[in-house]
């Protein structure tokens, strides 16, 4: 991979991590004055799952929202295979290859489950003309792999609306990884989830990290257990550590600030 250099604020030369597919440095937003992300650094590697934890307010959303296009970068950069795209539309990143999730599920709720996975595959224009026109072989291929990695082959004919929430997320997942992207990008998917949906969409995230970088926000400790290769930690906008399960799980600073307390709140 070559090396990209970007100019940072006082122009010392910025570059990505060598490998990482998506590599953010020293990365700031502010939001009215207040300092929701106070300089954050994240690489994520192909295939890789990160998982993103941390108390309510953390800066965790806003991390996201910042890769994306979603809110203002105030400084520091996002690298995309190399590339600096910081401050870049969400147009223009989904376009590029970074899907993004978000809480509630984004679908269409009268249409049938391959149908929503058709309107989201690259190249569909509008919902009537991509419904209407001949479904090629090759799309159809893509189709039913898409729904067989998030576990939906069975409900490609049901209605959306039919579905429970736990497979409407898994709708979603599976609308995000029809584009193709490098890097998915997931909210809380398992928010509102049965303990057997959660379990699911833990297998379901470990299926599609063999094709997709994946970042996942999650609260939920046993899911995090579930899939977690590295686990990177927010506090008030910046990363108190990064680990395993065990190393995070043992740092009494995260015992101090997050898992005490969910702990706590569980109990
Ligand atoms: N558009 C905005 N305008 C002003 N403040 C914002 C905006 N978006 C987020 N914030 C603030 O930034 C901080 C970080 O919010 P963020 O949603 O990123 O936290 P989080 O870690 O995702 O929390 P949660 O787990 O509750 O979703 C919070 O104090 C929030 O109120």
């Amino acid at each position: 991979m070559n090396t990209t250099t970007s100019a940072s604020i006082d122009s010392a030369p910025v570059t990505h991590t060598e490998g990482a597919i998506l590599s953010i440095k020293d990365l700031k937003v502010v939001f009215s004055g207040f300092k929701a992300l106070k300089g954050v650094n994240l690489d994520v590697g192909e295939n890789e799952i990160v998982t993103i934890i941390g108390p309510n307010g953390a800066g965790k959303s806003t991390l996201l929202d910042a890769i994306v296009g979603k809110s203002p970068v105030a400084s520091g950069h996002v690298f995309y295979h190399g590339k600096d795209i910081t401050n870049r539309s969400a147009f223009e990143v989904a376009r590029m290859g970074i899907g993004r999730k978000f809480q509630n599920p984004n679908v269409y709720n009268e249409l049938t489950v391959f149908d929503n996975i058709l309107l989201a595959l690259k190249g569909s224009h509008g919902v009537f003309s991509s419904i209407k026109s001949k479904l090629t072989a090759a799309k159809r291929d893509k189709i039913i792999t898409v729904l067989d990695r998030v576990g939906l082959l069975e409900k490609g004919y049901s209605k959306v609306s039919s579905l429970s929430h736990g497979q409407k997320q898994w709708v979603e997942i599976g609308m995000v990884i029809a584009q193709d992207p490098s890097v998915v990008l997931l909210d809380e998917p398992t928010a509102g989830m049965t303990p057997d949906e959660t379990h699911l969409t833990g297998e379901i995230i470990k299926t599609i990290s063999q094709n997709h970088s994946v970042v996942v926000i999650e609260h939920d400790m046993e899911f995090v257990k579930q899939i977690a290769q590295r686990i990177v930690v927010l506090h008030q906008g910046e990363k108190l550590t990064e680990g395993s399960v065990s190393e995070v799980q043992s740092n009494p600073k995260v015992i101090e600030v997050y898992l005490g307390r969910e702990q706590i709140d569980a109990a």
